[in-house]
């Protein structure tokens, strides 16, 4: 399978997807999301893959979330796809998260997160809903929304308060702050931090021992595991709505700008 935006592999039961964005700290972009949608479905169906390893490019990031610079009123731009040969090419860039999102959850095989550096906004929700995350002690977490002009009111937020609490999901959103592996790691983000140059090593270890447990015990695990959080796939959906209507806002508009700008944002003239 060739992918541009992606590194796919598939070796001794895993099959890996390497975020390939190194320039813009493996934000992602629509062709980006549909290329892992396309991996994560050919995982899922070949029978020689066992485990999923979803990771970034380079030291410096896991994923940055959306990729800023090419996001406009109304929303994020597409690339031309048609290369892809994509059913769904037509989509807007939330709706693909989404189906990325939906993807790793419902695959009935454990999905790991190897999270190597930066993991921000979308890229942030991106190892939330991995079945387990693994992290490089350099790795920096948070969610950039409110700041920037955007929101995951789904999984982002109604999934990540099952991971780390009410008032801790609430104060990462809120702020906007960078947190530690470490922090990550004590309110339960994460399992394992490990050093940088160790990550891979770990993840694969962590990968062998699952590829010996029954897979069948494991995709009903995690088919039990999700059932209780699944009616979050309905808002999430509704969050989706509401978040490309809100990309049309001068409001989500001054969000991104200052960003690009390095600039504060003022946000003053929206309050209600
Ligand atoms: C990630 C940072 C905290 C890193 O800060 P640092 O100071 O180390 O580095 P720089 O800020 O100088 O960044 C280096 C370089 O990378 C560019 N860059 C960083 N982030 C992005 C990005 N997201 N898109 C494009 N480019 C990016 C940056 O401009 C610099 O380039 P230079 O050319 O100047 O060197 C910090 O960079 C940061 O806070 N980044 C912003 C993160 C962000 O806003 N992410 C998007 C949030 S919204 C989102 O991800 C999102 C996506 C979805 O699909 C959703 C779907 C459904 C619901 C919600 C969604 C959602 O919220």
């Amino acid at each position: 399978m060739e992918f541009q935006d992606i590194i796919y592999e598939k070796y001794d039961g895993r099959a890996k997807i390497i975020i390939n964005r190194v320039q813009k700290l493996n934000a992602f972009s629509n062709l980006t999301l549909q290329e892992m949608i396309k991996a994560l479905t050919d995982a899922w169906v070949d029978k020689n893959v066992g485990v999923i390893i979803i990771t970034g490019a380079g030291d410096r990031a896991f994923s940055v979330g959306g990729d800023q610079s090419i996001r406009a009123k109304g929303g994020y731009e597409s690339e031309e796809t048609d290369s892809l040969d994509f059913p769904l090419d037509n989509l807007p860039l939330p709706n693909n998260h989404a189906l990325v999102l939906q993807l790793i959850r419902t695959i009935p095989k454990p999905v790991i997160a190897s999270v190597n550096g930066y993991a921000i906004g979308g890229g942030h929700v991106l190892h939330v809903v991995c079945d387990m995350s693994i992290a490089a002690s350099t790795a920096k977490f948070g969610q950039a929304g409110p700041r920037v002009g955007s929101f995951d009111a789904g999984y982002g937020s109604a999934y990540l308060a099952r991971v780390v609490g009410e008032k801790k999901a609430r104060e990462i959103w809120y702020l906007c702050e960078q947190y530690s592996a470490e922090d990550a790691l004590q309110m339960g983000l994460v399992n394992r931090v490990v050093p940088p140059d160790k990550l891979n090593e770990v993840v694969e270890e962590i990968c062998a021992s699952l590829l010996e447990k029954s897979p069948t015990a494991l995709a009903a695990l995690k088919a039990s595991f999700n059932a209780e959080t699944e009616s979050i796939w309905g808002i999430h959906n509704m969050a989706g709505i509401a978040l490309n209507l809100y990309y049309d806002t001068e409001e989500a508009l001054e969000g991104k700008n200052a960003f690009m700008e390095k600039r504060k944002p003022d946000f003053a003239k929206y309050r209600k």
